[in-house]
Parts: structure tokens; sequence; C-alpha cells
């Protein structure tokens, strides 16, 4: 791809200095080892496998190195098994805005089932406000070290539950107090999201944003009705779009209908790249479709999922792609730009960010 300075200077730290946005966080799989061993300690949980924090970090990762979104999804037992009052989420939330802005974050949306967090006895308003509360905190934080980020919420159902509508609802309600949108979540396979539609009609006639989980652990049959008959904005992951584009041998490239769509109504793909390779949707980052689809010129976005389970951060997601496909400084900035347009966020604040943060952010790196 094109680039002006040697791919050698993108490594993680030069990585970090520059702007970013990330789309696809979730906040139950962002938490630092040492807050899961903490919280524990303090709300009483037990079942942990492991009492050092190095050893916890690398518990998480390789439990969810297991090939199969299922088994990865196992791990979240102990994040949300901590996450069960209002001080664990302020913390977690807080922490996540840190962490983000740590490591050049300038806007994320972060995400959350809300029903994950009430087996303690919180009622879902009271999950959602804790949460806003911490980011708030985190934000607030951030900015007195000199620090900038703008955290959105997108508030997740689980696909295996039967609550869409009521998370749809809460949704709204909180549309202006952070929260940007609405997301459906868990395992893919045997769940697809057209048993909910009543909750994306209510979404849809609400005027209210949303994104589904589609096309991770399952094809393309999860990607047309995520879109056409959900209607979703965006896609998380979207990575198996690819199954709908042929290469010759010749390496022509010729994409089917969906494809096709997909391309041209410039539908946001939330590929997580490393992710992907823990759970089975692709086979290394070496041969993820991210580079096919960013030649393709598919609004393509590169995200984190699950910064604990895949032990990766914005910087390390950006800093692999660029050593396996030699994508240079234009080209993250180009994945940038495609997520600040994207985002559930008003016009001209994404505007504001791309002319004012974004472009000023890369400008020395990349010759006109
Ligand atoms: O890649 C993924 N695919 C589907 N579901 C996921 C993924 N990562 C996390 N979660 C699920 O989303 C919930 C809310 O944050 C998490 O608890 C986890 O079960
Ligand atoms: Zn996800």
């Amino acid at each position: 791809m094109s680039s002006d300075i040697p791919s050698q200077s993108l490594d993680v730290e030069s990585i970090r200095r520059v702007p970013k946005v990330l789309l696809h966080d979730h906040l139950d799989g962002g938490l630092r080892p040492g807050t899961v061993l903490d919280l524990a300690d303090s709300i009483g949980y037990r079942g942990l496998p492991a009492t050092d924090v190095g050893e916890l970090g690398q518990w998480f990762r390789d439990a969810a190195d297991s090939g199969s979104l299922e088994s990865y999804l196992e791990t979240f037992a102990h994040t949300c098994g901590v996450m069960q009052t209002e001080e664990a989420l302020v913390r977690v939330a807080a922490e996540a805005a840190e962490d983000l802005a740590a490591d050049g974050v300038v806007y994320a949306e972060v995400r959350y089932a809300p029903e994950l967090f009430v087996e303690r006895g919180l009622s879902l308003p009271a999950v959602v406000e804790a949460v806003q509360e911490g980011f708030a905190e985190g934000e607030r934080r951030v900015a007195a070290k000199g620090g900038r980020i703008h955290l959105s919420t997108l508030l997740c159902a689980m696909r295996q539950h039967a609550r869409a509508y009521e998370i749809a609802e809460l949704a709204v309600r909180y549309r202006d107090n952070g929260v940007a949108g609405f997301d459906i979540a868990g395992p893919e396979a045997g769940f697809p999201p057209t048993r909910n539609l009543d909750a994306f009609e209510y979404l849809r006639t609400s005027n209210a944003h949303f994104t589904i989980h589609a096309g991770e652990a399952f094809g393309l049959a999860s990607i047309w009705e995520a879109i056409q008959h959900c209607g979703a904005e965006r896609l998380g992951h979207g990575v198996r779009i690819v199954d709908d584009i042929k290469t010759s041998p010749g390496g022509e490239v010729q994409l089917g209908r969906l494809a096709n769509y997909v391309r041209d109504r410039r539908i946001p793909l939330e590929l997580c790249p490393s992710s992907n390779v823990q759970t089975g949707a692709a086979p290394s980052i070496a041969e993820h479709p991210i580079g096919l689809l960013t030649r393709l010129r598919f609004r393509v976005t590169v995200n984190t999922d699950n910064r604990l389970m895949s032990g990766c951060t914005m910087s390390s997601e950006f800093a692999a792609l660029a050593e396996a496909f030699g994508f240079g400084w234009a080209d993250l900035q180009w994945f940038t730009i495609n997520a600040m347009k994207s985002a559930f966020l008003d016009f001209d604040k994404r505007l504001d960010i791309i002319n004012n943060v974004i472009k000023p952010g890369y400008a020395d790196l990349i010759a006109s």
C-alpha cells in the first residue's frame, strides 16, 4: 500500500502517538488483569483461574485462543462475574477511558450488555448510569493530564437471551446521556438477528443507530439478514463478506451481489483481526481478509474487540497489520477517517475530529 515512510518506523510506539478511532471494543473484554483480581477480592467472587496478575492475563489470552467463538465467549464469565456492583462498573469504565487515551485513541465507542451485570440486584438503568459515571470520570482524568478522549456507549443485547426490545428501549432512553447506539452480541450460530426484528423496527422508527455482530462465526446469510432484514448501519466484524468475493487464479476479483451492495453502500466493516484469529474466523493475521477488503476499498475499520482476551491495543493491531500487509501512515489515516465517518456521533462532531484532530495528527507523516 501507499507509504512515504519506511514501514519499519510503524512500530507500536510511533503508532501510539497518532490519533486513532475505535468503534468496536467490549467493556467487559478490556479490563486490566489487576483490576479483575482486585474486584474479585472486594466483592467476594471466587473461581478466578489465577491469583497472579501476569498469570491471569495469560490465562485470558490462552483460553480465548480457542478456535471457536463459543469457547472464546466462556472467558467473559469471569469479567462479568466481578462487574456486579456500581463501584466495580465505575472503576472499569474509568480505567477503559484512561487505557484507550494512553494508547492514543481520541474517540471510542465502547459496548457492553447491561443484562449481564444484574446478578447481584442492580437494575438496568443503574448499570447504565454507573458506566456513564465511570466514562465521565475517565474523560476528566485524561483531560486533567492534558490528554483528550471522547467516549460513546453502545448497549448490546445478548443473542441467546430474549431481551433485545428492552435493551433497545434502554438505549433510546439514554441517547442524550452518552449512549450512541445498540448492538447484538453473543454466539452467532443458531441465533440469527431476525429473532429480534421488533427491536430493530423500534430502533429504526426512533431514528436510533445500531450495528450487529454478523459474519464472524457464521457466513453470508447472517450478514444479509443483518443488513436487509434488520437494517444494520454497520457490521460487527462482517469479515465473512469475503465468501462472496471470488479471486480467479489469474488474480481477477469478482464481487457477488451482497459484497457489491456492502461496498456500494459504504457499509462499515468493524474488523477485529486478532480476535478473528482467536475464534478461528481467520487463519492468521497475514491471511486475514483485511488485505483484500482494503485493496477493494470496502469501508474498512480496524478494532480491538477485546483487549484483555487478545492482549492487544489499537496500536498493536495497527502495527501487526502494517507488518503483515505493508500498510503505511496513509493507510492508517484512511482506516481512522473511515472509522470516524462511520461513528454514531453527530455529523458536525465527526467532521470536527477528522479535520482538527486526525488530519493534523498524520500531516507530518504523510507527505503530500
Ligand atoms: O467477537 C465477539 N462476538 C460475539 N460476541 C462477543 C464478541 N466479543 C464479546 N462478545 C460478547 O459481547 C458481550 C457484551 O460485551 C460479552 O459479554 C461477550 O459475551
Ligand atoms: Zn465484538
